[in-house]
């Protein structure tokens, strides 16, 4: 796919979340088939790469325009079966989450805003040392590899605590903009972005991007 929306320009995050947020919403039904199904061929790829036995990922909120992760989890369970699935689940009143392995019969309930979780008592708690990459949510991210989420702060809170060796890739359906202006010390970059377009790499602090057919 080539993109023919890239965006060469700093904002703070509370602008780049309303701007992204009505850029989401607009993608019209095919568009966003097209984009999921894409991204889903590319992280599948990427994952092949790194061999994980252990992926986080987010689970989505489809209705909301979020990346469809399912696509990609469908698609391990059934060709991948002995990759464990972690799915986060935000501990109500607080800015943390827990994290849960999922498998097809992990029962999901929706929490306060209607992101699909894995139901705490039935499911199996994960050792967040064993996981080995990271699906990263967000709604923009810049050159650098920094993002803007919904601005709970949950991932910056959660990757401290992962191994230091655990790949955090982000997903996106829009190119990065040049910068996310009002960046904290608890910003955590990621190592790695895939878009529609191309899939991008930092790891080590160089700020390269890879050929639109590398994984
Ligand atoms: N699918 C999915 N799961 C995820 C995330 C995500 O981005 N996507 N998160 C990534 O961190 C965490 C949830 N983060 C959230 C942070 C703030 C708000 C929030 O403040 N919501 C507003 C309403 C937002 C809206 O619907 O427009 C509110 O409660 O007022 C929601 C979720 C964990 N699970
Ligand atoms: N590890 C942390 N310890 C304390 N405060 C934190 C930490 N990480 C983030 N924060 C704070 O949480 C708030 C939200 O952070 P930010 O705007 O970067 O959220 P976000 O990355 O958009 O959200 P999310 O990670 O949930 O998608 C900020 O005030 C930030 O300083």
């Amino acid at each position: 796919m080539c993109s023919t929306e890239n965006y060469y320009y700093s904002m703070t995050k509370e602008l780049l979340r309303k701007e992204f947020l009505l850029r989401r919403s607009v993608l019209k039904t095919e568009e966003l088939h097209v984009r999921n199904r894409v991204i889903a061929e590319r992280a599948l790829l990427h994952i092949s790469s790194f061999s994980p036995t252990s992926i986080h990922t987010f689970l989505p909120q489809v209705d909301k325009h979020e990346i469809n992760t399912m696509l990609i989890i469908g698609e391990i369970w059934r060709s991948l079966p002995n990759i464990q699935i972690i799915a986060p689940r935000v501990i109500p009143g607080t800015p943390t989450m827990e994290h849960f392995v999922i498998t097809p019969e992990t029962i999901l309930v929706e929490n306060k805003w209607g992101i699909p979780e894995p139901e705490p008592i039935t499911s199996q708690i994960s050792d967040i040392q064993e996981i080995d990459m990271i699906l990263v949510p967000l709604l923009a991210f810049d050159i650098n590899g920094f993002r803007v989420g919904y601005g709970g702060g949950f991932y910056d809170r959660f990757f401290p605590q992962c191994k230091s060796s655990a790949i955090k890739t982000g997903l996106s359906f829009f190119d990065p903009v040049q910068e996310i202006e009002n960046l904290d010390k608890f910003d955590v970059a990621l190592d790695y972005c895939i878009t529609p377009y191309q899939t991008f790499h930092w790891r080590h602090s160089i700020a390269s991007q890879l050929s639109g057919d590398q994984p």
